[in-house]
This record gives C-alpha cells, sequence and structure tokens, in this order.
C-alpha cells in the first residue's frame, strides 16, 4: 500500500483518482513547519504540495520512502530539485492545468490598475463618493511588454490583442515565426522598457530573471508605466519598484507574489496608494485547482506503479514518440546492465554503449539511463533512472554512448561493455520480432539467452566431457537446468556455458563446480 501525504489545500474534486486508488492511501494534512513535516515524512511513498510547502533537503533526506514530489501547480522553486535528484525522488509538476487561471488574473490585475479599481472600491464603501481622484486609462492603442511568453505570458499576449493592444514579447525561446503567428513584436527587455505602458512578467524565478526589473531598467521606462507581477516575486526588485513609482516613473502596480510570501506586515506594497495586491491568487480557480491535482494525481500514481511518465522536473523530457519508440527496450537495457554488473568485482570505471540500426533513429538517452541503473544497482542501494546517470558522475564512471549505423545481424541492438580497473566485458541484446528480449553476445561469444530468472555464467576450455560434469554436479544437488547454451569461438579454446536453472544454484554448489580443473570462472547471476 502507498501512502500519500497532501499538503496546501489541494482540491478534494482533483486527487479523487487517489482516494480511489486501491493501492493508495491519501492523508492530508495542512501548515505542518518543516519540523513537524520532517517528522512523519519518513512514512510516506508521495509527497503533493503548492507553493506553501518548502520540501527542502532536510525534508527530502528524512522522506526515506519517498520516491515521489507532486507539485499541483507550475513553478517548482519551493523544491530543492538537486536534493531530490541525489536521492532519486522524482519531482514532477502540472504544468497546463492553470495557465489560463493565472492569465486572466494578469488581465483582471491590469484592468484593475488601469482604472484604479481597489483604490475607488475601498473609498466608496468608506462613505467617500470621489469621481475626480481615479480618472483611468484605457488599454487599447497602448503597449504591453511581456516578459517571458511561455504558455501564460502567450494567452496574456493573445487577450490584449483582442484589447487592441499593441504586445512586444520578449523571450530566449520565441522565434520570429511564433512571434508573428500570435501578432507579437519580438524585442529585448530595453525595447520594452523604452516603449511599454504596461508591462507583465511571466518567467520563473531563476538566477538569470532574480530582479530582472530593477533600478537600471525603471530608469529607462515610459513615464506613467505600470507594472503587473502575476509571476514569482524576486522577478522584479520590488525595493527598485517603490522608488520608481515615488520618483513618478510607474504610475501604479499590482502584485500577486512576493520576495517573501507572506509578506512582512510593514512590508512597503502594503499599504502603497499605487499598489494593489492579492496573496498569490493567480492559480486559485476552481477549475484551476481540479486541473493541476488531476493532473498530478495520474502522474504520481504512474510513478508509484512504475509506469511510464511525461512532467518529470528533474529529469530530461521525452517526447511521446520517443518514449513509443523506446519503451520495448527498457526492460532488455535494464537486464543488460544487471548482467554485467554482476560479472565486475571491483568498482566500475567505464560504462561503453553502442546503438546499431534502428535504435540509431531516435534520442536514446533514456535507454542509457535504464542500463546505467541496471549495471549501478548490483553496488548501490536506491538506485533508479532519476538518479542514475547522476550517481555515475558523482562516482566518476564514464558513460560514453555511440552509434553503429548498421547493424549487420539484427535489425537492433543494444552492446554495452563495461569496464574496471582489471576487467572487461561485453553484452549485447537484441528484441527479436515474436521472441522478444534475447542476449545474442557475451564478449566475443555468440549466444541466444532469453535475460531472466538464474543464470549460471561458466567459462571453460571447450574439451569433452565437460558438460556431463557441469550437468552432473548440479543435478546431484537438486539444481534443474532449464536450457543450456555453449558459445566458442574455436575448437579446444576458450569457451562460455550459459545455464539457467529453475533455482538459484546454492553456494556451495557454486564452489564444486570452480573446484573443477577444467573451468576457469563460475559466476551466478539473477536478472
Ligand atoms: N501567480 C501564480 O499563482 C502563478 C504563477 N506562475 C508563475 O508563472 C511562471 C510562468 O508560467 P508558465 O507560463 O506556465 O511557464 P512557461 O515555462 O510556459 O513559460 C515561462 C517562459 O519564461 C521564459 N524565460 C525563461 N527565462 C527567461 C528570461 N531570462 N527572460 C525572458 N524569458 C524567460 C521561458 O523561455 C518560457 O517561455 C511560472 O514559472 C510560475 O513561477 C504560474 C502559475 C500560477
Ligand atoms: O503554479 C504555480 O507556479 C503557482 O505559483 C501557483 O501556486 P499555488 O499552487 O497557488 O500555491
Amino acid at each position: 500500500m502507498f501512502k500519500v501525504l497532501v499538503m496546501d489545500g489541494i482540491s478534494d474534486m482533483g486527487i479523487q483518482m487517489l482516494y480511489e486508488a486501491p493501492d493508495v492511501e491519501v492523508e492530508k494534512k495542512n501548515g505542518l513547519s518543516e519540523d513537524e513535516l520532517a517528522a512523519i515524512i519518513g512514512e510516506y511513498d508521495a509527497l503533493l504540495v503548492r507553493s506553501a510547502t518548502k520540501v527542502t533537503e532536510r525534508i527530502m533526506s528524512a522522506g526515506t520512502k519517498l520516491k515521489v514530489v507532486g507539485r499541483a501547480g507550475v513553478g517548482v522553486d519551493n523544491i530543492d530539485l538537486e536534493a531530490a535528484t541525489k536521492r532519486g525522488i522524482v519531482v514532477i509538476n502540472a504544468p497546463d492545468g492553470n495557465t489560463i487561471a493565472t492569465c486572466e488574473l494578469t488581465f483582471a490585475m491590469m484592468m484593475a490598475i488601469a482604472r484604479s479599481i481597489p483604490q475607488a472600491y475601498k473609498k466608496t464603501v468608506g462613505g467617500e463618493w470621489d469621481r475626480k481622484t481615479f480618472v483611468g486609462v484605457e488599454l487599447r492603442n497602448k503597449v504591453l511588454g511581456v516578459l517571458g511568453m511561455g504558455r501564460i505570458g502567450s494567452e496574456v499576449a493573445k487577450r490584449a490583442k483582442a484589447f487592441g493592444m499593441q504586445v512586444i514579447g520578449y523571450d530566449p525561446f520565441l522565434t520570429e515565426e511564433r512571434a508573428e503567428k500570435i501578432g507579437v513584436k519580438l524585442g529585448t527587455v530595453n525595447d520594452i522598457c523604452a516603449k511599454a505602458d504596461f508591462i507583465t512578467v511571466h518567467t520563473p524565478l531563476t538566477n538569470e530573471t532574480r530582479h530582472m526589473i530593477s533600478r537600471p531598467q525603471f530608469e529607462t521606462m515610459k513615464k506613467g508605466v505600470r507594472i503587473i507581477n502575476c509571476a514569482r516575486g524576486g522577478i522584479i526588485d520590488e525595493q527598485a519598484l517603490v522608488e520608481a513609482i515615488d520618483s513618478g516613473i510607474v504610475a501604479g502596480a499590482a502584485f500577486d507574489v512576493f520576495e517573501q510570501e507572506p509578506p512582512a506586515p510593514d512590508h512597503p506594497f502594503l499599504n502603497h496608494p499605487k499598489i494593489i495586491v492579492t496573496p498569490h491568487l493567480g492559480a486559485s480557480t476552481v477549475e484551476a485547482q481540479e486541473n493541476v491535482a488531476i493532473d498530478v494525481s495520474e502522474e504520481v500514481l504512474h510513478i508509484l506503479r512504475e509506469q511510464p511518465f511525461k512532467n518529470a522536473v528533474n529529469m530530461p523530457t521525452v517526447p511521446a514518440n520517443v518514449l513509443n519508440a523506446l519503451q520495448p527496450y527498457f526492460n532488455l537495457g535494464e537486464k543488460l546492465g544487471l548482467f554485467l554488473g554482476q560479472t565486475v568485482d571491483g568498482p566500475v570505471s567505464e560504462i561503453v554503449v553502442n546503438y546499431a540500426g534502428d535504435l540509431v533513429d531516435v534520442d536514446t538517452s533514456p535507454l542509457t539511463r535504464h542500463i546505467v541503473k541496471g549495471i549501478l544497482s548490483n553496488q548501490l542501494e536506491g538506485v533508479n533512472i532519476v538518479n542514475a546517470m547522476h550517481l555515475a558522475k558523482t562516482r566518476d564512471v564514464k558513460v560514453i554512448v555511440q552509434q553503429s549505423s548498421a547493424s549487420p545481424t539484427f535489425t537492433n541492438l543494444v552492446s554495452v561493455t563495461l569496464k574496471t580497473k582489471q576487467q572487461q566485458h561485453l553484452l549485447a541484446g537484441t528484441l527479436l520480432a515474436g521472441y522478444g528480449e534475447r542476449i545474442v553476445q557475451i564478449d566475443q561469444y555468440p549466444v541466444d539467452i532469453a535475460p531472466s530468472g538464474n543464470l549460471l555464467l561458466i567459462s571453460h576450455n571447450d574439451r569433452p566431457g565437460i558438460i556431463g560434469k557441469v550437468g552432473t554436479l548440479l543435478g546431484s544437488n537438486d539444481v534443474n537446468i532449464a536450457t543450456m547454451q555453449v558459445g566458442r569461438k574455436v575448437i579446444g579454446g576458450q569457451a562460455i556455458m550459459v545455464l539457467t536453472t529453475d533455482k538459484p544454484t546454492p553456494k556451495d554448489v557454486i564452489v564444486q563446480l570452480s573446484q573443477l580443473p577444467e573451468l576457469t570462472d563460475v559466476i551466478e547471476l539473477t536478472l
């Protein structure tokens, strides 16, 4: 039974599928301190949060059973991604569900500062009928600068066009063609500062975007500009904004987010007549909360049940067509890794993976992760496809990936060479239509083995009678041989024997086998 901890008031309707899952037990908690969360997180397989809970290094290391942290929303700046990756914890988000909600709040904020709606409301309900102070501006024919033209920024731009605004967009990933398609002019931050009547930010908070609008930018802005931040506190320098308003450059600002949330009671925004604020409400609509909770629940179930998933933030995204093409190979890759990892003793220094045939046409990095996972799980605990490459790197294991355009015998071939200081082994496998996964080469020997169950890998001198001796010894110890393969290059030379057995071979039988003078090596493998 998987235990899932749901925090931050995530929508009950949205997580219905978790309540209904027979293999999941859901617990909901709100407002836990870091100490309180650290004390209980060890019981849970999954943690679901919004932006309020900080999932720190401490929480990750206390979460000894944690497999996944699900963010019911977009921004993951409250989650220590590096700490998660190190421990093999998948972090997923729900990037699509709250786009419209946040875009609509941005628009509401823009209109509210254009017409001073909150200030006018306050006076009116306070008994004053003041029609002179609140003369606003129209949006029509004004220039809107959008910093960050992703999902939310693009939707804001679309709506601004409908209001008759001219939009200048800045985003390192916005191409000329896409900008033209949504009717947006491409510009730089400087262009936007110089020309915009309204500026709205829709980037994540990163080292690059922190204070991307600060004193130097305010100084070049058009007098009377209005600023909106419904993305993340810290993208706009709060102190510099207050100064820019007080010096008459900025006519008004609307903020949904703060550098520190909640802001301190004496935060300069809270009593400023030209700044309106909301308490991080961008994603707070019934629809968005249901959407993000559904998306994140679906993904959490997939991860807990070890099924494919798509929105991992701490792993490269795999497009659906690539995932479909590679999926059938994942088990083969892992088995090749598991097999090879059991054939060497010392620390692994290098893994060379060669893809041939059909596999050269796709990005095979997800498959490489499965191979590396298989190899390392012989030596390390808790290896998974999230942390496999990270663990290889931190242990100085070099992973080299090559491609051969032609595989002479097979339509697809995955060959893996594993090196330690003293040893080196090669294993090749393929996916055969109608037969499934097969190991087709061990070192220089061609073989044909289904990679599963209990195996004995025996190196020996090719002499008459050896197969009989091995069979007799195993039989007399009640170990039944299911299949046997012998590979050799030349008659009378070095050869290998691969046996699959119905049950694991006891240790003392392995010792007896090793003592047969014709055998040079005996390795027991479990796949
Ligand atoms: N107030 C709220 O409740 C909510 C806030 N957000 C915030 O909004 C942000 C944007 O969300 P989406 O549009 O869904 O994300 P997105 O990933 O679709 O868009 C972000 C865009 O920012 C661009 N970007 C990154 N660095 C940049 C830079 N230095 N300069 C200019 N552009 C840059 C990216 O290329 C991308 O196109 C999120 O990161 C999140 O922090 C999101 C949802 C709700
Ligand atoms: O999705 C995001 O990035 C948000 O900022 C929404 O935050 P919330 O889930 O409302 O705490």
